[in-house]
């Protein structure tokens, strides 16, 4: 497994070794010692998740308040057009974002530090993302920004055909750089 750096610092795309034979393929999904060597606690993981989504629908974007939240995310099954948001207040890179494709041939994983919201859209019938997180989910902590907001211009491949509820009515970007704002 090798491991890049991004335009985000700290932000990481983690790129393994996949191999191929006639049963299909074997490819390593965590590392201790790769993940140490770039400064991550593996120890510090408490949670891991799934979600499946079908073709065009978005997820996100997420992100967390209080002490945030570190995730590293991998597509298992599937493509997924993923974008991260860096919002963490003085960063040099604050409100650009990134977008990488996450699928099941390369098996790219994101290591994503906290202070970024997070989203997805699904590139083929169905995606599977598998995603840890160092802190426990906690519903009172989700920050979101509406995926489509015009001052962010976050930019999705293909029409998108479903979000969640919270989803679609997520405040804007503006609304929540006045929120990290007072919370400085
Ligand atoms: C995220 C999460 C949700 N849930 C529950 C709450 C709800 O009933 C159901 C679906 O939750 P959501 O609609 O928030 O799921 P989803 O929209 O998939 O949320 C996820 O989106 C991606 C982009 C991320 O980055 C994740 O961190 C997470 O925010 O699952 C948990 O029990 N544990 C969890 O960790």
């Amino acid at each position: 497994m090798r491991v890049e750096t991004t335009a985000l610092a700290g932000l990481l795309v983690l790129v393994p070794d996949v191999r191929h034979d006639e049963r299909g393929f074997f490819t390593r999904t965590f590392e201790v010692d790769l993940a140490r060597a770039h400064g991550l606690d593996p120890d510090a993981f408490v949670q891991d998740s799934q979600s499946r989504s079908r073709q065009g629908v978005v997820r996100g974007l997420h992100g967390r308040g209080g002490a945030g939240e570190a995730k590293l995310v991998r597509c298992a099954n599937g493509a997924v057009h993923d974008v991260v948001v860096d919002i963490r207040p003085g960063s040099a890179t604050f409100g650009r974002w990134l977008a990488t494709r996450l699928d099941d041939v390369e098996h790219r994983h994101l290591y994503i530090p906290a202070g970024f919201l997070h989203g997805h859209q699904t590139l083929t019938p169905t995606a599977d993302v598998c995603y840890r997180i160092d802190r426990e989910h906690n519903q009172a902590e989700d920050l979101a920004v509406r995926y489509d907001d015009p001052d962010l211009g976050v930019e999705w491949p293909a029409p998108v055909t479903v979000v969640s509820d919270r989803d679609a009515h997520a405040p804007s970007w503006q609304h929540l750089q006045h929120l990290l704002a007072s919370d400085q």
